[in-house]
């Protein structure tokens, strides 16, 4: 599950507000009164960003952020302070905070500013806020249109989903878009990648386990399955899952019920599962990689999500939706435009990486870019066919753009574990840190210990 954003306020009615306000945006929440129950909340559970008052009983927020940055250096801090005590405001920033916003806290901007904070370390963000039957897919095409109606058709059913596509079309979000349509949505939604770590893994992050069920077991911990209760579990590149573990999981499905490690008491499966997967599962069944009843089992429903390039109507829509998105991600207004040149050129690239494709290349434009518009002239070369590579100067936004591209993707397949990312990459993480410092995805300050992991 995401980490929370923590809130710090002793007002108790104000902290609720502020709570109901970032759950109403997607945003998990938990919450502190004072500087110790911070410290304490942290200690249990990391939270993705932390969002404090100056002023608190006892130690302030200021002295919360000193004690945050010397153990967690990554974790980001927003300070509130009150109108008029601009000073506290340089001194937290001073400390390393991220930023800070005078109160009355401006909701809008709050949200804004907590998704251009958390945006930047690559954290997923909720999607924004959209006519509700959209579920955030954005697309004028037939095939969204149909995707669109088939998902609030099988929404509701208890039924398993087998989501197809290449890499980047948007498996995942029509995965969380089947769970906020369906009955389940007040209850967890669950992603785990099966292909990012090894089988003893697999097993032991689905199921769970107790404490001593094998060496370095030093705490019983639920699994995916038990996390998502009765809501859904999103298993993504399900093709990848070891053939042991897809028995497991078949006799689970069969069942009803299943067990952590260690133990022999059965715990029911309520939740729903919706799979994912870029390859061709039944080929997969045909060279015996994947058990042809749990594919059975796991397609009750097949859904699958055509390439960006069989459904072309959706480029420029897409287009607008991301510049308008990331500019405001990273502060950036008025927003940034596109020259109709410029669109027609992406219109007829072909994007072999789909929409995440599309979207990392926006964003690094976007950040890149000093000019009012993104121009033909300011593509890639391999975006503009061989006209384009003709030895003309090289534009600023074709950097080591592969490279980044595919840590990032590794990065965000296994949710910003870096451990797991470095296994997917088939390097060790220290390599795997190294790059990402070259790369400008770590910060300076970002440790060299465990706490650089993700949730
Ligand atoms: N129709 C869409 N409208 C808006 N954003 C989209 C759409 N489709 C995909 N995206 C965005 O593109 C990115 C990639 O989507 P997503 O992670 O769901 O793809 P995926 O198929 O699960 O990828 P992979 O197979 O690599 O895990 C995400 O940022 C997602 O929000």
């Amino acid at each position: 599950m995401e980490a929370p954003i923590l809130i710090v306020e002793d007002e108790r009615n104000l902290r609720r507000v502020l709570a109901a306000v970032l759950a109403a945006e997607g945003f998990a929440t938990s919450e502190a009164e004072s500087a110790e129950a911070a410290l304490e909340s942290i200690r249990q559970q990391p939270p993705a960003l932390i969002l404090t008052d100056q002023r608190l009983p006892g130690r302030s927020g200021t002295d919360l952020l000193r004690q945050v940055k010397s153990t967690y250096p990554e974790i980001p801090v927003i300070i509130t302070t009150a109108y008029g005590e601009i000073e506290h405001a340089v001194d937290a920033i001073k400390a390393g905070a991220e930023h800070y916003l005078t109160k009355p806290v401006d909701e809008g901007e709050l949200i804004a500013l907590l998704r251009q904070v958390l945006g930047q370390r690559g954290r997923v963000l909720p999607p924004l806020r959209q006519e509700p039957r959209r579920h955030g897919l954005i697309g004028v095409s037939r095939a969204i249109e149909t995707l669109l109606e088939v998902i609030d058709l099988v929404a509701p059913a208890p039924s398993n989903v087998l989501i197809t596509g290449e890499s980047g079309t948007g498996k995942e979000l029509v995965a969380r878009a089947l769970h906020d349509a369906s009955p389940r949505a007040g209850q967890p939604f669950v992603a785990f990648n099966c292909g990012a770590i090894p089988l003893e893994l697999v097993e032991s992050e689905i199921f769970g386990f107790e404490r001593g069920a094998f060496t370095g077991a030093t705490r019983s911990q639920a699994g995916k399955l038990e996390m998502a209760a009765s809501g859904t579990l999103f298993l993504d590149e399900v093709g990848d899952m070891p053939l042991p573990m897809q028995v497991k999981l078949l006799r689970a499905l069969q069942e009803r019920e299943f067990t952590r490690l260690g133990t022999h008491q059965a715990l029911p499966l309520q939740a729903r599962i919706v799979a994912a997967t870029h390859i061709d599962l039944a080929q997969a069944v045909n060279d015996g990689r994947f058990r042809e009843d749990l594919y059975y089992r796991l397609n009750v429903i097949p859904l699958h999500i055509p390439p960006l390039r069989e459904r072309r109507a959706d480029i420029a829509p897409l287009v607008r939706h991301f510049l308008a998105k990331i500019s405001a991600d990273i502060g950036r207004s008025p927003p940034i435009a596109i020259s109709s040149d410029a669109l027609a050129a992406l219109e007829a690239y072909d994007w072999p990486g789909n929409i995440r494709q599309l979207e990392n290349l926006l964003e690094r434009m976007i950040v890149l870019s000093r000019g009012p518009e993104i121009r033909r002239q300011d593509l890639p070369a391999e975006l503009l066919g061989k006209a384009g590579s003709d030895g003309g100067p090289a534009s600023p936004f074709d950097l080591p753009s592969l490279e980044r591209q595919t840590v990032l993707s590794a990065l965000e397949k296994t949710r910003f574990n870096q451990s797991q990312a470095a296994v997917l990459l088939g390097i060790s993480r220290k390599q795997l840190r190294t790059k990402m410092k070259n790369l400008g995805l770590l910060g300076d300050h970002d440790n060299d210990d465990d706490l650089g992991d993700g949730d």
